[in-house]
């Protein structure tokens, strides 16, 4: 047989059919937002379709939820969108994991925690960081609402030719204080936010062996800010075991599951398969990264200065110009200097409850900063349960931050959650752009930890040289 990656295997066990410059993909799984969904059951409707396979769809209400008194929503298109899905899912028989139902949460945070989220299926989503899942060995990506519509429709999807391979390396081991979301800025500022374009991306090395699920969704979510279709990391014990604890209601069990494990111990990346691109990072060399301007790549070491317009990678000096003015920065600040009004610990990138855990060992026995606010979200009601059941809610509101309902929130200005124009944000979500948090709104995107000790301090502080670290 011929060697093969990972990627391949997966999306070959797919193929419906195919010509040279298409392939008709079947879906697995299809997890649905109120956001991108409505036009795509309007569709059905007007055709007269039924949903192909209800059994294999799944819905939840995440990014216009407000995240104090949730079921109150007082925006109404907010209350709209999700008074639709709710519509939507009854009248087509798709399962929803409503607000309240103990099961709701950011989509991307729900499939794995449900036992959706599976190695070798492929899975999409009208949601760019559907690439989460491919933390699993799952391909998984973000589609259109048309495309949903077709998904909804016939369970397949159309895609083009096989993308391209891009093998990510990831050699040694992280330092005290860092954490997966350092890797993957570090990777997006090292190749660029285009680097990775039209590419499926695998991550591995000791590096990646070594994380947790939570940390490998971290990475994964964020390969789409790299320009990528889709991130992969091969299954191991630490997935197998991820999918067998904790209460998964749709993971296989007993003999089934012992049979999937057979199978998905083949889903790797065969030793003399080649990738099409690839690159290493050092995770043992990495320093905390903090974002400065307004793309993901825009990334420098918390121990750097603001950059000179002209030195800044993959940008022009205009871009870059501009992207100073946006965040009201000065080259040669030390990003250390740089003062912080709002921290936002959550999102599908970094509100699971490793992160959540994270923020806690720097805030436990410490305050927010005066003047400072700092929102805690979990990324789902499970996460909150969990976090609760921990004590990690009474680390939170001790120190002063707010310890909120799960939902996208601050991530991007569809809900309550948001800065005011001009505010600075420390924040674990994974874009930056203008306006994402809020009009005028300046996000930095670092690591809980980084975000959690920014909330302490008022600004960003290099987090190896914190106590709570030693540990
Ligand atoms: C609203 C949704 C379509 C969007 C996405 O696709 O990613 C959002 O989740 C985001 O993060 O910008
Ligand atoms: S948390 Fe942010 S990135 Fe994730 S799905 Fe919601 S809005 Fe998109």
């Amino acid at each position: 047989m011929t060697p093969s990656t990972l990627f391949a295997k997966v999306w070959d066990r797919h193929v419906v059919t195919s010509t040279p410059s298409s392939t008709l993909l079947y879906i697995d799984r299809h997890l649905v937002h109120e956001v991108t969904s409505p036009q795509a059951f309007d569709g059905l409707r007007l055709a007269k379709r039924a949903v192909r396979r209800p059994e294999l769809t799944f819905a939840t209400v995440d990014h216009n939820v407000p995240t104090e008194d949730q079921m109150n929503i007082k925006d109404l298109l907010s209350k709209r969108q999700v008074e639709t899905l709710r519509r939507n899912c009854a009248e087509f028989g798709v399962t929803l994991l409503d607000l309240g139902s103990g099961r709701q949460g950011i989509v991307h945070v729900i499939g794995p925690e449900l036992g959706l989220t599976l190695p070798g299926l492929t899975i999409v989503c009208g949601d760019s960081h559907t690439s989460t899942h491919g933390a699993f060995g799952a391909l998984a990506f973000g589609i259109g609402t048309s495309e949903v519509e077709h998904v909804l429709a016939t369970q397949t999807l159309w895609q083009g030719p096989r993308p391209q391979s891009l093998g990510v390396e990831v050699t040694g081991r992280l330092g005290p204080g860092l954490e997966p979301k350092d890797i993957i800025l570090a990777l997006i500022r090292r190749i660029g936010t285009a680097g990775a374009t039209g590419c499926v991306l695998e991550y591995y090395g000791e590096a990646i062996r070594a994380l947790s699920m939570e940390g490998r969704m971290t990475i994964c979510n964020m390969s789409i800010e790299a320009g990528g279709r889709a991130g992969l990391i091969a299954p191991d014990d630490t997935t197998f075991q991820y999918i067998a604890n904790g209460e998964r209601p749709y993971a296989p069990k007993g003999a089934a599951f012992e049979a999937a494990v057979a199978d998905w111990r083949t889903l790797k990346t065969d030793p003399d398969a080649t990738f099409d691109k690839s690159v290493t990072i050092d995770a043992a060399t990495l320093a905390p990264q903090v974002t400065w301007g307004t793309n993901p790549g825009m990334t420098v070491d918390v121990t750097d200065r603001v950059p000179e317009p002209d030195q800044v990678p993959f940008t022009s000096r205009a871009d870059a110009a501009r992207a100073l003015e946006y965040m009201g920065l000065t080259p040669g600040t030390p990003i250390t200097e740089i003062p912080i009004d709002v921290v936002f610990i959550g999102s599908c990138t970094n509100g699971r409850i490793e992160d959540l855990r994270a923020a806690a060992k720097v805030l436990r026995g410490r305050k927010v900063a005066p003047g400072v606010r700092a929102l805690v979200v979990p990324g789902s009601e499970a996460v909150r349960a969990q976090a609760e059941a921990e004590g990690l809610n009474r680390v939170f509101i001790e120190a002063g931050a707010e310890w909120r309902q799960a939902g996208c929130s601050m991530c991007l200005a569809m809900n309550p959650d948001k800065l005011a124009p001009g505010q600075r944000s420390a924040s674990t979500s994974n874009r930056n752009f203008e306006g994402r948090q809020g009009p005028g709104g300046r996000t930095h995107l670092v690591s809980p930890t980084m975000a959690a000790a920014a909330a302490v301090y008022g600004h960003f502080v290099d987090v190896r040289t914190l106590k709570a670290m030693e540990a």
